[in-house]
């Protein structure tokens, strides 16, 4: 379908083809006359508003007759016709129902029937504006013929307000007067309904619905009914009709119409005349009664006459023209608001007032949230519309939408706000729920007592700094006779398993391959408790210290039963008798003594006493717990470490707790899910099969846990990814609502000052142990009195890892400092997540002067560095003259010329202080690269490797708390 002109779509739909011509209009097409012509899409668009119209109209006559009596719309010419008269005539939304239903007198449904009153006097009230305003839309489509540049462009929406209120300089008195106040709101909405006569129908109806409906709309704006009112008297106007329209009808104005235009008064006269004259059905219409009023522009005037009164045209004073457009222009001049203004009177109005939401109280009752809960979560379990929820929390300071995670606090707050009990539910328990959705139950084995046999302890040594831990790992999995026949290459999986001999029976014995209580206390931080037993490694000739206390603590707080290693007795000054008296103080008794711990005097170097050390775990183990699983249901157990192989893909190191794991198993283990692709022992070593308390290696997860997850073998991958991503969902929630971050080291300075905290917790990673050491020692070394004191929790070489971010949080909001080295990827996301302070140093006395100035409160840092982009190195280019660039990708933020940088190696700084001096896409010098792109860097620093990362940064100035 090629051109279609006006006129013939008009004989289509069966309107007039100014109806056509405002729909057009109303739709953002201009069109200057019924003969122009109208390309296919418009076609296809107009079709469709027309269906919908005739719709809406359908539905909307039948009210209308009810509502109104006047039946004579018949003159309008067409129904349709008139049904947008009488639209446009509601301007207010609730003469939109009415109006359509023109023929029937009864009263509008609901209010709007109430317009009727009395002619005469109602008239003037009537005008409300309401009408008027909407005449003009009308008119605009006369205005087609009109040239009208400004109808044109806006013609639609705008004409009807706009033009009016600029205008208002002529109606102002007359018009101003009385329709408009009430109307207000509605004409946002009002305006387009006028404009399109159509529309009208719909529009009315449909627009004022946002207020609220009609009703809402006909209470509060009287406007509605007097628009209604005033037309009555010529009648059939019906009510809505003629309202509006009856500005509109009067004469002249029709015309106008489309003149939307301003000219409210003026033009319309003028202008449109003709084309005014033209609709005229004007006469008819009028006649009718606005009926036509559709016609907008004939309408209007038109009617005129007949409304003449109504538009008080003559009321308004304005005159002729005035009054015609009366209502229009009139109004228009006083109260003329924007449509925001009005939008935001009408929402004002729909809105409840603070005091007034409706919001069920909860007397009490306890309701149970999940973190990161949102309003909308809240407003579910009490049966109220989260959109009070939000407005409440508004009035109680908070700013957040209905769909936002909110903070536990926020929550609470409005909880006791609205007398509710709120429980956020812990992430165990929120994983549990979860779980028992899917009818899995973690945690518990299956079966009964018979179904139980007995599995190997599982260990895990702790103590004081080089007090041989790690030696004492070593050592015992280095003279485990299993692993030596193994013949296999030992490797770092994160446990391991050896066998011993006890009573002519062979035992195995579990041991977790991460030394120290951090590890042990970042999973229980998790919410894992894998360990059965705890080593206590104390150096003979060093005795107790501090963090052999700390170790023994976190054993006990998780219920774990000690078994002592007196280490280094092969040394000169070794005191074992010493260490075992020592511990007696913290209630550690040794057996020998009359107490119950077991106290093995060893040397990991030596190998002394290794065997009685496995002995005296698994007599503890007999003695004091119950070490039994049931073998037989599908596996469950933790993640002990993970990370991605880059030619394995994600690698996760399980210890199977109860059940066995096999290679196939559909598993999920935290956020990652996937099936079990192979299974490796520490010594490399494929199995098919893990029974409880083996640790392995699975290959096959589509993402890498985090140590701590929990692993369960669930029926299908279905139900393991639909796991997985649940939680990934929760997490996230729960994160976007963690909106109160971990104290910075300033809060920290802040509190310490306050006398609300009195340590400082550290945890040093730097770039060679000599450095770390200095450091530590120089900073334990710092002295500010009895209020404050530093304590370095762990302290290590390389990378500031996931585990020390872990540790930080585990032990309240530790501060991590990075001396020479950075975070690696995953842990620095989780420091950002969580909000652990990493604080980075490339010069010892530096970070000695912030800690000291911190600890005396007197640090305020005013400038913070932020990493504005990190770029790996693919490749190098050797360019005569300038030196090595460096080929990189972008990984994430913005590389930009000329800012700061600095190459890391393997999580190490290597050269810190480097410009990008060169920064190209191709041939091309560049300002910036962003995440994702390739470019050449050149740093004027030529020893560059492959997978070098250059780190780019700037100094900001940090806001102070
Ligand atoms: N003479 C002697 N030296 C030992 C013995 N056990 C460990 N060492 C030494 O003590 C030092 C520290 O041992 P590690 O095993 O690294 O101590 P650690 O507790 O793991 O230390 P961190 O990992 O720093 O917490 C090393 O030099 C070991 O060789 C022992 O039985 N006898």
């Amino acid at each position: 379908m090629a051109k279609v002109r006006v006129y013939e779509l008009a004989k289509e739909f069966g309107v007039e083809s100014k109806v056509v011509m405002a729909k057009l209009n109303e739709m953002g097409e201009f069109v200057r006359s019924a003969s122009s012509t109208v390309e296919a899409p418009v076609v296809r668009k107009l079709t469709e508003a027309f269906k919908n119209e005739a719709a809406a109209k359908s539905g909307a006559k039948e009210q209308a007759k009810e509502a109104q009596p006047k039946p004579a719309q018949q003159a309008a010419g067409s129904a349709a016709a008139q049904a947008q008269a009488q639209a446009q005539a509601k301007p207010a939304g609730t003469a939109g129902a009415a109006a359509k239903p023109a023929p029937k007198p009864a009263p509008p449904p609901g209010a709007r029937p109430v317009p009727t009153p009395p002619p005469s006097a109602a008239q003037p009230a009537a005008r409300p504006g309401g009408a008027v305003p909407e005449a003009p839309r009308p008119q605009p489509p006369a205005a087609g013929p009109r040239p009208t540049p400004a109808s044109i462009p806006k013609p639609g929406p705008r004409p009807g307000p706009i033009p009016r209120p600029p205008v208002p300089a002529p109606p102002p008195g007359a018009a101003g007067a009385v329709p408009r106040p009430p109307i207000p709101k509605p004409g946002p909405r009002g305006p387009r309904p006028g404009n399109n006569p159509f529309t009208s129908t719909t529009g009315m109806g449909q627009r004022p619905r946002p207020a609220g409906g009609p009703a809402a709309g006909a209470q509060p704006r009287q406007p509605g009914k007097d628009a209604p009112i005033p037309r009555p008297p010529s009648a059939r106007g019906g009510p809505g009709g003629p309202v509006p329209r009856p500005g509109a009808p009067r004469p002249s104005p029709m015309m106008m119409p489309q003149g939307r235009p301003a000219a409210p008064g003026a033009r319309p006269g003028a202008g449109r005349p003709g084309g005014g004259g033209g609709r005229p059905a004007g006469g008819g219409r009028a006649g009718a009664g606005f009926g036509v009023s559709r016609a907008g522009g004939g309408a209007g005037r038109p009617g005129g006459g007949g409304f003449g009164g109504r538009p008080g045209g003559g009321g308004r004073g304005r005159g002729g023209s005035g009054g015609a457009f009366g209502r229009p222009s009139g109004r228009p001049a006083r109260g003329r608001k924007s449509k925001r203004q009005r939008r935001q009177e009408f929402d004002n109005l729909q809105a409840p007032t603070i005091g007034g939401v409706q919001v069920p109280r909860g007397n009490g009752q306890t309701i149970r949230l999940p973190r990161g809960a949102t309003l909308t979560d809240f407003a579910d379990r009490i049966g109220a519309n989260p959109a009070s929820l939000v407005q409440i929390l508004l009035h109680l300071g908070e700013m957040v939408t209905a769909t936002q995670s909110v903070s536990e606090e926020t929550l609470q707050l409005l909880g006791a706000e609205l007398d509710y009990d709120v429980q956020i539910v812990s992430p165990e328990e929120e994983d549990r729920e979860l779980l028992e959705s899917f009818n899995i139950e973690f945690g518990e084995d299956q079966g009964d007592e018979a179904d139980l046999v007995p599995r190997p302890p599982v260990v895990t040594v702790m103590g004081h700094v080089d007090h041989g831990k790690t030696k004492l790992l070593d050592t015992i999995r280095n003279t485990n006779v299993a692993a030596r026949e193994a013949g296999g290459i030992t490797q770092h999986i994160g446990a391991y398993q050896v066998t011993t001999t006890l009573d002519g029976e062979e035992r195995k014995i579990t041991f977790i391959d991460t030394p120290g209580h951090e590890a042990f206390t970042a999973m229980r931080a998790r919410g894992a408790q894998v360990t059965d037993i705890a080593v206590l490694v104390v150096a003979a000739d060093d005795g107790v210290k501090p963090q052999t206390i700390e170790a023994l603590n976190h054993a006990r707080a998780a219920d774990v039963p000690v078994v002592v290693a007196v280490n280094k007795i092969d040394k000169e000054g070794a005191d074992p008798i010493k260490v075992r008296s020592q511990l007696t103080e913290y209630d550690l008794v040794a057996e020998e003594y009359g107490g119950s711990t077991l106290f093995v005097d060893i040397s990991a170097k030596e190998g002394i006493g290794i065997d009685n050390l496995l002995e005296a775990i698994l007599l503890t183990a007999d003695a004091e717990l119950d070490l039994r699983a049931n073998p037989d249901m599908p596996a469950q157990g933790v993640a002990i470490e993970a990370h991605l192989d880059k030619g394995r893909g994600p690698v996760a190191t399980v210890l199977v707790q109860r059940g066995t794991l096999r290679v196939g198993d559909s598993i999920v283990c935290g956020e990652a899910f996937g099936r079990v692709r192979a299974m490796l022992d520490d010594n490399g070593k494929a199995l098919k099969e893990a029974p409880p308390s083996c640790p392995v290696q699975v290959l096959g997860l589509t993402s890498v846990p985090r140590a701590g997850d929990n692993f369960i073998v669930v029926p299908d991958d279905r139900v393991a990814r639909q796991i997985a991503q649940q939680r990934a969902a929760r997490q996230r929630s729960a994160e976007m609502a963690k909106s109160g971050r971990r104290r910075t080291l300033e809060e920290m300075f802040k509190d310490l000052e306050k006398g609300k905290v009195s340590e400082l917790k550290l945890i040093i990673k730097g770039d060679v142990s000599g450095s770390v050491e200095a450091l530590e020692d120089a900073l334990l070394k710092i002295d500010v009195g009895e209020e404050a004191k530093l304590r370095v929790l762990h302290r290590g070489v390389g990378a500031i890892t996931e585990y020390d971010v872990n540790l930080a949080m585990a032990d309240d909001n530790a501060v991590i400092i990075g001396f020479n080295v950075r975070p690696e990827v995953r842990a620095r996301e989780l420091a950002e997540r969580e909000g652990v302070d990493i604080r980075y140093y490339s010069v010892i006395y530096q970070a000695i002067e912030e800690i000291e100035a911190a600890l005396k409160g007197l640090l305020k840092p005013e400038y913070e560095e932020v990493v504005t982009g990190t770029a790996e190195i693919r490749e190098i280019f050797r360019v005569p003259k300038i030196g090595n660039v460096a080929g990189c990708v972008v990984r994430s933020g913005v590389i930009t010329r000329n800012s700061k940088a600095r190459l890391i190696r393997d999580g190490t700084v290597v050269a810190d202080n480097l410009t990008i001096e060169s920064l190209r896409r191709f041939k091309d010098d560049v300002t910036e690269v962003r995440e994702g792109f390739e470019c050449g860097i050149g740093l004027g620093y030529n020893d560059i490797k492959i997978e070098d990362v250059i780190e780019t940064f700037e100094m900001r100035e940090k806001p102070r708390a």
